[in-house]
């Protein structure tokens, strides 16, 4: 039996479930909106397995489900050397959102990382702390702030509302995913980079599960 997870609830779910239709593999929850349980039609063999998005990474790597959807951010955040792990078999077109780094509006004098790099040194020798960056994303936005030779921060664990740790005074920035824009300009704040990571909902194949004939027949079905 070929185990699928995709990701419980809201837009992911409803996406993934008309991306599969899309390929005539039928997905849908077996009982009510509340009950985690799953079914297939179009395919033989198949066990719909409804997970968190943000659990789909770590049960592709431990190998409890052989194919997974969810965002290419959490894979990268959550497995690292993840190419080890697992293999994209599609980037499936939705789910597409930014990480980037922002700064509230009113920095006038931050434009881009170097400003931010200044502000970031001046800010340490003026209050005796780190200037603070709210995020989910720690491995990413570390990685990628030392390649930018980004040294004076810190961050701050934000798992949600993450827009919200600036006007809190609990970060002076964030880095988070963003789509519309929406929630950076309701939240007073602007980007200053180019994007951490662009990110997009995948079809990933687990190394540690195995099954790799069945797997690939599953993969033929679909087209891929
Ligand atoms: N506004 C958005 N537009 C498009 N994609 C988004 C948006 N916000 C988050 N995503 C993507 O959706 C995926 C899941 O996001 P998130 O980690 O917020 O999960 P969640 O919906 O809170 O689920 P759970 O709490 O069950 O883990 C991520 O890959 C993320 O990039
Ligand atoms: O650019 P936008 O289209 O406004 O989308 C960005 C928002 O979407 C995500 O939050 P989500 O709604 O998943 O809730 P969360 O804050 O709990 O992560 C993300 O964390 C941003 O807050």
């Amino acid at each position: 039996m070929i185990r699928l997870g995709v990701p419980s609830k809201g837009r992911l779910m409803e996406q993934t479930f008309d991306w599969f239709a899309e390929r005539g593999v039928r997905l849908s929850r077996a009982g009510s909106d509340r009950e985690y349980a799953g079914r297939v039609e179009g395919a033989e063999n198949v066990a719909l397995v409804l997970l968190s998005a943000g659990e789909i990474p770590r049960e592709l790597r431990a190998g409890r489900i052989h194919l997974g959807v969810t965002g290419t951010d959490l894979i990268r955040e959550k497995l690292p050397g993840w190419r080890s792990h697992v293999e994209e078999l599609a980037p499936m077109g939705f789910g597409h959102a930014d990480l980037i780094l922002a700064v509230p509006d009113c920095w006038a004098d931050c434009e881009g990382l170097d400003d931010f790099a200044t502000i970031a040194r001046d800010f340490r020798a003026e209050h005796g702390f780190r200037l603070r960056i709210a995020t989910k994303y720690h491995r990413l936005v570390r990685a990628w702030l030392s390649a930018e030779e980004v040294a004076d921060y810190q961050l701050v664990d934000s798992q949600g509302a993450t827009e919200g740790t600036v006007a809190n005074l609990t970060a002076e920035a964030i880095a988070d995913i963003t789509s519309s824009g929406e929630t950076l300009r309701a939240n007073h704040l602007k980007i200053i980079s180019t994007p951490i990571l662009r990110s997009q909902a995948t079809l990933l194949r687990s190394v540690a599960a195995g099954d790799a004939d069945a797997v690939q027949a599953f993969a033929d079905r679909l087209g891929l």
